[in-house]
């Protein structure tokens, strides 16, 4: 038997770093989780229990404190790129790094009706994502994402025109709750090293901040036929306003409230265009997903 593919690291390495500017006396933090995971020369740790080849997992997490505090840690594909390339020019037989960067959000505090200058807030389990792919002397792969955005819509969506079968139940609707939680991604054209990524930096916040700014826009203003065609024209509006960005994805889980008939009591009309209390549910979810190009 022979290794076919593998891959090692540390996953789940949680890293908090503080910028102080002294002039304003402005505090910014950031907080991520990183998975760093190497490939490369590194069969023998498998097969004969060669260690030699290893660096350990342990040393990975060191690197990711030491690189954090040499570099900035922002934007996220900026840092993942630098951590990355670390580990390729650093070790002759590691020939690829897959840094995964998931930042949490601490939106600063408006106190008085000012910016505070060092308190923040989670608001929302909402996280930006980065994944990159570092390959020695092969450029850098990176798609950036927004996770776990859950938003939700009281109408403005619609359903019909599918398919009717003996297996259909589902009724038409021209007016229904729509809720998801965003899983975006977008992938950037191959950047040929760390020059082609510092070119950029300016243009991976923008892109962040376009890409969430039109996924709620497209969200609410769409009166929307459908989960497919709503993010279609989320993916065509990323891609229009992003150069850079190559293919824009999503996977939208349709997170459904049912409507509940309590006619059994006394005639109660709590259905249709009387539908005001509604049963969330937690599961079956549809699941819809789709990658768009620039073709
Ligand atoms: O937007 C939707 N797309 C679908 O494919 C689907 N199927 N059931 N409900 C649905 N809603």
């Amino acid at each position: 038997p022979s290794v076919t593919s593998a891959r090692y690291g540390k996953d789940n390495v949680r890293v908090y770093k503080v910028e102080r500017d002294e002039k304003t006396g402005v505090q910014t933090v950031t907080e991520m989780t990183v998975c760093v995971l190497l490939e490369g020369a590194i069969d023998v740790s498998y097969t004969v229990a060669d260690n030699s080849v290893v660096v350990a997992t342990d040393s990975m997490k060191n690197t990711i404190y030491i690189k954090a505090k040499e570099n900035p840690v922002t934007p996220p594909e900026l840092f993942a790129s630098i951590l990355g390339t670390h580990f390729v020019e650093t070790y002759p037989h590691i020939t690829t790094a897959n840094i995964k960067i998931v930042t949490h959000r601490w939106t600063r505090m408006t106190i008085d009706g000012k910016p505070h200058p060092h308190s923040f807030y989670r608001d929302g389990a909402e996280t930006r994502n980065v994944e990159a792919v570092i390959r020695k002397g092969k450029g850098i792969d990176i798609r950036s994402g927004i996770v776990g955005l859950l938003v939700l819509k009281s109408t403005g969506s619609q359903f019909h025109g599918f398919v009717r079968d003996e297996y259909t139940t589902l009724p038409e609707t021209w007016d229904r709750i729509l809720s998801t939680e965003v899983d975006c991604g977008w992938a950037w054209k191959t950047f040929s090293g760390m020059a082609a990524v510092r070119a950029v930096v300016p243009k991976f916040d923008k892109a962040w901040s376009d890409a969430r700014s039109i996924t709620m826009e497209t969200f609410a203003k769409e009166d929307s036929p459908s989960v497919q065609n709503t993010m279609y024209k989320m993916c065509s509006s990323i891609l229009k306003a992003a150069p850079e960005v190559e293919a824009v994805d999503y996977a939208l889980p349709n997170k459904h409230y049912f409507e509940i008939d309590l006619s059994w009591h006394k005639g109660t009309q709590n259905t249709g265009k009387n539908a005001e209390v509604y049963a969330p549910q937690s599961g079956p979810n549809g699941l819809i997903k789709v990658t768009v190009g620039r073709s």
